[in-house]
C-alpha cells in the first residue's frame, strides 16, 4: 500500500481525504516515510510534518502553512496538495517542521466562502463572542488556534505564517501579501524576498490588529506571517496552475531547507502600501460608492466620497488611495473594503 493510501484511504490523496471527512473529524493517524519523516494527520485538514532528527534544518525555521480558510479560494488548496503528494512520493526530503493546514473543509467541499460565518474574522479568540457559539466556524478556529499553539510550542524558533487566499475581484496587481500589525515590527528583508521568489511583488501593511488567521499566529505566537492573495478565486478544476508556480516552487524550495536564490536587483522589486482606512459596514444607514465591478487597486482622487452613513462621510484625504477587497456584502460591522496609499 502506498503511503498516501496508509494515510489517506484507498484512491484518496489529502485533498479527496480532507473533502470526504469534511463534515466530521477525522481520526489521528502516523505515518513514517522511508526517509525517516514523520506525517501525522491530526485531524481533517491538518497535517503535522517532521524531518528525522539526524537530518539538518539550514534554514533553522518551522513552517504554518495554510489554504482553504475561504472554501471557494481553490488553487492555494491545489497548490498545498500537489506539494504534499510529491513529498509522500519520495520526490524530494523535508528539512524543516511543517504544519500543513486545510482551513475550512464543509465550505471547500460545497465550494461556498464559509457555511455560516466567516472563519477570517474568527481568530484571535474572536470565536468565543457569544454570536458565533455553536458555528461550525468558531468550532474549526478553536481547532486550528490550538493546532498552532501546539507546534510553536514545539517549534518557535523562526516561525513563519503564510495563509494563502485568492481574491473574489480581479486585481490591477494579481499577486499581493498583507502584513498584520503588530507595533514597532518591520517586514524583515529575507520575508521580502522569499515574497518576491514567489511572484508576489505588492505588500500591504495592516493599520491595526484584526481577527484574521495572520494576524493571530503574528500576534500570539510571535511569527512571522502574511496573508497571500495569488490570484482570483475559481471553482476547482478551473485553475491554471502555472500562475502558481512561483510560490509553488518557492514554498518547495522552503520546505527543503536550500538556500534563497540570488536576487536580481533591477527586475525585482517589491511596492508597498499602507492601509489607511478600514470600511465597516455600520448598519442601515451605511451607503457605499465603491460600484460592483472595480478591481482592487483601483485608485480614487483626493475628495472622492468612498462611504457615508447618517453621521459620517469618508473623503479620500490629500492623495490618492486605492480601493481592496470592496464587498458590500457583509453583515454590519464587518469590513466591506480597505482603503490604501503607495509608500514607495
Ligand atoms: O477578495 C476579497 O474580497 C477577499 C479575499 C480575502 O479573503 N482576503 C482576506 C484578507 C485577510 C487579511 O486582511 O489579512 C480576507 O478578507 O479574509
Ligand atoms: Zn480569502
Amino acid at each position: 500500500m502506498s503511503v498516501r493510501e496508509l494515510l489517506f484511504g484507498t484512491g484518496r490523496d489529502w485533498l479527496s481525504h480532507t473533502l470526504s471527512t469534511a463534515e466530521h473529524a477525522s481520526s489521528e493517524k502516523v505515518v513514517v516515510l522511508d526517509d525517516g519523516t514523520g506525517v501525522q494527520r491530526q485531524d481533517t485538514g491538518l497535517l503535522y510534518l517532521e524531518p528525522p532528527a539526524s537530518r539538518s534544518n539550514p534554514n533553522n525555521e518551522s513552517l504554518i502553512v495554510s489554504a482553504g480558510i475561504h472554501g471557494n479560494e481553490t488553487a492555494p488548496i491545489e497548490v498545498l496538495n500537489h506539494l504534499l503528494n510529491e513529498l509522500l512520493d519520495g520526490q524530494w526530503h523535508l528539512a524543516c517542521p511543517v504544519l500543513l493546514i486545510l482551513g475550512n473543509p464543509p465550505a471547500m467541499d460545497t465550494g461556498v466562502r464559509f457555511t455560516d460565518v466567516n472563519l477570517n474574522r474568527l481568530f484571535g479568540g474572536a470565536h468565543r463572542k457569544p454570536e458565533y457559539h455553536g458555528l461550525p466556524e468558531a468550532e474549526r478556529a478553536r481547532v486550528l488556534e490550538r493546532a498552532c499553539d501546539a507546534f510553536s510550542a514545539r517549534h518557535s524558533t523562526n516561525l513563519c505564517h503564510y495563509d494563502l487566499h485568492t481574491a473574489i475581484r480581479p486585481s490591477l496587481r494579481e499577486k499581493f501579501a498583507l502584513y498584520p500589525f503588530v507595533d514597532g515590527r518591520d517586514v524583515p528583508q529575507g520575508q521580502v524576498d522569499f515574497l518576491l521568489e514567489a511572484e508576489v511583488n505588492t505588500l500591504l501593511l495592516q493599520h491595526r490588529e484584526g481577527t484574521t488567521f495572520s494576524s493571530f499566529s503574528s500576534t500570539a505566537l510571535g511569527a512571522e506571517s502574511f496573508t497571500v492573495e495569488l490570484g482570483k478565486a475559481l471553482p476547482f478544476g478551473q485553475n491554471d496552475l502555472t500562475r502558481f508556480s512561483g510560490v509553488s516552487n518557492a514554498l518547495r524550495r522552503r520546505m527543503k531547507g536550500e538556500a534563497p536564490p540570488k536576487q536580481d536587483g533591477a527586475s525585482q522589486q517589491m511596492t508597498i502600501f499602507k492601509v489607511v482606512h478600514e470600511i465597516l459596514n455600520t448598519g442601515d444607514s451605511f451607503r457605499f460608492h465603491v460600484p460592483d465591478d472595480v478591481p482592487n487597486f483601483t485608485m480614487y482622487d483626493p475628495g472622492t466620497v468612498i462611504w457615508e452613513d447618517d453621521g459620517t462621510c469618508y473623503r479620500v484625504g490629500d492623495s490618492p488611495e486605492g480601493i481592496i477587497f470592496p464587498n458590500r456584502n457583509v453583515p454590519v460591522n464587518q469590513r466591506v473594503g480597505l482603503m490604501i496609499r503607495p509608500c514607495n
